[in-house]
């Protein structure tokens, strides 16, 4: 495979990693839940590592499954281009049968922001990327929804879609949320508490390549590849209804702080 295209690249990395874990799946099965994401994590992270030291030999990784020491090298902080991936985004919801709302991702940050990525979700059998970027939906949906963690929501997303009129929908992944408001089925993703940069690298790649809003959760931007990965909160909604969402937010922290 020789691809020069970094926003193909991405893609098809995720795919082909996406296509390993489905077989792996079908493999091993769901009796032993530990074994299968430990399983799932590793294959898929070595095999996004070799492709990317074939392909892209100069370029630094950041990935959720390297080791300490290898997360806390210096040379990524020094590199112009960093590929950030999270080879099994939603690893719970990977090792339990029927679920689809789990995620690959692989971005390349470089100089200071994303500038391509891709977000497989292989049990829905389809892949989103910077390559082409999914139409955002016109107008934003009567109630709105918001996804939200299956096991984490945060404390004050209930409250905030109760004053706003709005809908909560648990979702598994970050990617997968994500991919949700990209493709209508939501219209924003909240979390707080606690999340790193390989969680939303890619997903804040295609989504802002698509036009949506991502932000911090008080509206100050993501960055990445900083010295800590630690991205703990995040918002990616239609573009409209982020200064509903924004405002909301900063009311509610403003009253319980
Ligand atoms: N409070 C928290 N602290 C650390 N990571 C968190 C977190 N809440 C969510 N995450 C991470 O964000 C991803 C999406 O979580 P969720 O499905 O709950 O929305 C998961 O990634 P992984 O599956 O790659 O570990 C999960 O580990
Ligand atoms: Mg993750």
């Amino acid at each position: 495979m020789t691809i020069r295209d970094d926003h193909s690249l991405a893609g098809q990395l995720a795919t082909e990693a996406g296509e390993r874990l489905v077989e792996l799946r079908a493999r091993l099965g769901f009796a032993d839940a530990r074994a299968l994401k430990d399983a799932g994590d590793q294959a898929s992270h070595r095999f996004l590592m070799d492709a990317l030291a074939r392909l892209r030999p100069d370029d630094a990784v950041l990935s959720e499954e390297a080791t300490r020491e290898e997360r806390m090298d210096p040379r990524r902080l020094s590199a112009e281009r960093v590929w950030i991936v999270d080879p099994l985004d939603g690893t719970r919801e990977f090792s339990e049968q029927g679920r689809t709302d789990w995620a690959v991702h692989v971005a390349l940050w470089e100089r200071g922001s994303l500038t391509a990525g891709a977000v497989a979700l292989p049990a829905q059998v389809r892949t989103l990327t910077t390559a082409a970027p999914p139409e955002l939906p016109e107008k934003v949906r009567e109630p709105f929804r918001i996804a939200v963690s299956r096991t984490r929501p945060p404390e004050f997303v209930r409250e905030l879609a109760a004053r706003l009129g709005g809908e909560l929908v648990p979702i598994g992944s970050a990617g997968a949320k994500i991919a949700a408001v990209l493709t209508g089925e939501v219209e924003a993703y909240v979390h707080a508490g606690g999340q790193y940069e390989w969680d939303s690298a890619a997903p804040v790649a295609v989504a802002v390549a698509a036009g949506a809003h991502a932000s911090r959760i008080d509206g100050s931007p993501l960055t990445y590849n900083q010295g800590d990965p630690s991205l703990p909160d995040i918002l990616v909604s239609l573009p409209d209804l982020a200064p509903t969402l924004l405002a909301g937010i900063r009311d509610l922290h403003r009253q319980t702080p």
